[in-house]
């Protein structure tokens, strides 16, 4: 535990505002407490970044990669590490919180190559000079991050941030404090020259404060759609600002003819219910056929879900699904089960929260193919939502039935079916016959409608870390072989 969580122009300091915790959801304790940063502080961090924007963007890009390739290799060096933060912040098994860490890791490399690809130079001759396309960063930067990958999500900002020559003042989610401090402590280690990188750490008013502060250029924000909503209507009129919104899905996963009944079910339950369905891909809505396929299928899931293991991050041996971020969380995804369950659907899987000041609970099926009027909502948990589907035409048309537009899949057989589906479903991710998680940091990441601003992270990260600069350049002034109409020279 420490009071010096606030990362401002190279230093650590106390957050001078109200004081905040950290619990470890799985085992109810707290590991984590410090004062939020005020608006002064804020305003200090945000100074800061403005104050060492031109030294950094003046480096060369090796130089900052250098950087960032140290951090990789202090990332690979404290991997268990970070791995434990993070399962003890999160509730996330260890197996998975491994994985988080390797993702940040990968991260350099990719955005390296993305930077090269997507922002590089390019020189096209032309008669007398030459023609120039460049890529200049924006300046000061905000990001935002969630606490269901509390390492790898803002990572996916701050990386191709700092390497486009932006700096940057991360504001991670209040729920994750711990894990944005250790990591913050690598760069720190990777040499960041003070003021690039700067953490302000806090609840909400701290991000209205960050969100609202004058000298920022940017945000690149991951998190809930309401949030980013929020932050679009802030942004609304300044176009002067880059707004990046990642965000929400209610994410549809159809099965239609398929041979393999086991391999199909592992598909769906990787697909609902990792991170005890707490990632933004994650399956929420799974369309069946009504016949004896889809009956088979559907008895077989609940008999894999209901031999789920649930358990401590780090118990022997290691379980699916860990503690949900919270206990709080866990009850409202029971509390939401349950409006299902009085609004006409049939359990299939009851979801239970085993210890009411933890954040386990079970994964739950329920079958709402009879419930009239189902909120388009992001139920941000282990809970499925079975639709049973007599004409594929209308599982495609329900499927898209969503104001979110994030990741949406099709298990079949056949080549055909999934053509025919990719080509009428509306989403950023769209997969055949693989879950709909695991989206890749070497992919664009993004999604339409209420999921996302068109603005996709991971590898298209680059995109809107950096803005074109096109240029048009001779070594000296010559006057043009024929002039203009009407010019005597
Ligand atoms: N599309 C993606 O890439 C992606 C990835 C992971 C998670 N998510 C989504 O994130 C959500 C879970 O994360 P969360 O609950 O931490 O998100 P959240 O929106 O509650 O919080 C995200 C960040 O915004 C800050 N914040 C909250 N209200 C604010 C305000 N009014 N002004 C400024 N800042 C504010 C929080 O303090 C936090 O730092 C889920 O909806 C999930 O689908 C999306
Ligand atoms: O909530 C967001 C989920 C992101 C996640 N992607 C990964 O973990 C892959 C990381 C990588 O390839 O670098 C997912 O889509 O499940």
């Amino acid at each position: 535990m420490t009071a010096e969580n606030q990362f401002i122009n190279g230093r650590w300091q106390a957050g001078a505002g109200d004081s905040f915790k950290s619990i470890d959801p799985a085992r109810n304790e707290v590991i984590w407490e410090a004062g939020s940063a005020t608006e002064a502080q804020v305003n200090e961090a945000v100074m800061a970044a403005r104050e060492a924007f031109v030294g950094w963007a003046d480096m060369a890009f090796e130089d900052r990669l250098a950087i960032c390739q140290k951090f990789a290799s202090l990332l690979e060096q404290n991997k268990e590490h970070l791995a434990m933060v993070i399962a003890r912040e999160t509730g996330k098994p260890v197996w998975e919180t491994r994985t988080e860490v390797g993702a940040m890791i990968g991260k350099v490399a990719i955005s390296e190559k993305a930077y090269k690809e997507r922002t590089g130079t390019v020189e096209n001759p032309m008669p007398g000079a030459k023609a120039f396309i460049r890529h200049k960063p924006h300046g000061v930067v905000a990001v935002y991050g969630p606490y269901n990958f509390p390492g790898h999500l803002p990572n996916g900002h701050i990386v191709p941030s700092l390497l486009a020559g932006n700096t940057v003042v991360f504001k991670p989610s209040e729920l994750t404090p711990m894990v944005a401090e250790e990591t913050v402590k690598l760069w720190e280690k990777a040499g960041i020259p003070a003021g690039v990188l700067n953490l302000v750490q806090g609840e909400v008013a701290t991000g209205k404060a960050l969100s609202a502060h004058p000298q920022i250029d940017g945000l690149y924000f991951t998190g809930s759609s309401n949030t980013g909503h929020l932050l679009h209507k802030q942004f609304g009129g300044r176009p002067d600002k880059i707004l990046a919104l990642e965000m929400g899905g209610n994410n549809p996963l159809i099965v239609k003819d398929v041979s393999d009944i086991d391999a199909a079910v592992h598909n769906i339950v990787q697909s609902a219910f990792i991170t005890s369905g707490q990632r933004c891909t994650c399956a929420r809505r799974l369309f069946v056929p009504n016949n004896e396929s889809g009956r088979k299928i559907i008895e077989r899931l609940v008999e894999v879900t209901e031999n789920i293991l649930v358990d401590d991050y780090e118990a022997d041996p290691q379980p699916f699904m860990g503690a949900m971020i919270s206990a709080k969380a866990a009850a409202q995804m029971v509390d939401a089960q349950n409006a299902l369950l009085q609004s006409g659907a049939t359990s299939l899987v009851r979801m239970k929260q085993l210890d009411d000041k933890k954040g386990f609970v079970t994964p739950g099926i329920v079958d709402v193919t009879n419930v009239d009027d189902m909120p388009d909502e992001e139920h941000f948990g282990p809970l499925l939502k079975v639709y049973r589907y007599g004409d594929f035409d209308a599982a495609i048309a329900e499927a898209n039935n969503t104001r979110y537009g994030l990741s949406a899949g099709i298990l079949c057989d056949a080549e055909s079916d999934y053509r025919y589906f990719f080509k009428r479903i509306r989403a950023g991710i769209v997969n055949w016959n693989k879950p709909i998680t695991g989206a890749s940091s070497a992919a664009p990441f993004g999604g339409i409608g209420a999921s996302g601003n068109h603005r996709a992270s991971a590898y298209y990260a680059a995109d809107y870390c950096a803005y074109p600069v096109a240029s048009v350049e001779a070594e000296r002034s010559t006057l043009p072989e024929s002039l203009a109409p009407g010019l005597k020279f």
